[in-house]
């Protein structure tokens, strides 16, 4: 699972209590998980269909910085799975797990629509793939698809 985004927990985040607001945490996770599935899909239009049981296992606190982790499970044919975990960046203690996330791919009259995706992609494969259909059309490669490859490649390689 890959941790891309960080969050730092501020005074307009918090509940009464103090820690950070559920409400606040599950949009953040919605967001993540749309992004997510739009990357994934190739698309720009997806909706959240279903959130699976949300087990918030400890909380957070003004000042800790907690990263999203999102990855897809399963990829259906106009819907894609994802799991989600939140950890405190310093202490990885878990904060929040959610078994499942469905996304739906829409059209523009927001009815289902097939995607043609069967498995994760990652940033090498996407750029692969657009190099692909540039050739395709008989264009030249822009070099600066080699540029954001060597930019937007993680020191792991692994981002999606
Ligand atoms: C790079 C460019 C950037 C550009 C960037 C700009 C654009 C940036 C856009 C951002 C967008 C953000 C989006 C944020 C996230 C919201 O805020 S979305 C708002 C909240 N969600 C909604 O309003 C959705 C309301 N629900 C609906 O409209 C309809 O239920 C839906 C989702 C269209 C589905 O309709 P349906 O009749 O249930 O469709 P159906 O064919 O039965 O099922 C479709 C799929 O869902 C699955 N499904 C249905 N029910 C369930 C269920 N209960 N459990 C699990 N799966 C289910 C089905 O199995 C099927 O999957 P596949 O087998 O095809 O893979």
């Amino acid at each position: 699972m890959n941790f891309h985004t960080r969050k730092w927990v501020k005074p307009e985040d918090l509940n009464p209590n103090g820690t950070l607001f559920g409400g606040r945490l599950l949009a953040w996770i919605d967001e993540e998980a749309a992004i997510y599935a739009i990357v994934q899909l190739g698309t720009s239009r997806v909706v959240t269909k279903f959130m699976s049981e949300i087990n918030f296992v400890s909380s957070a606190r003004q000042g800790d910085i907690i990263e999203l982790g999102i990855t897809a499970s399963a990829f259906g044919r106009t819907s894609i799975s994802l799991c989600v975990e939140i950890r405190n960046k310093i202490t990885r203690e878990r904060i929040l797990t959610i078994d499942r996330i469905v996304l739906v791919s829409v059209d523009a009259d927001f009815k289902p629509v097939p995607h043609d995706r069967t498995r994760i992609t990652y940033i090498e494969d996407r750029f692969r793939e657009q190099s692909a259909n540039n050739d395709s059309q008989d264009e030249p490669i822009p070099q600066k698809a080699t540029r954001r490859r060597a930019e937007g490649t993680s020191a792991t390689g692994t981002d999606t």
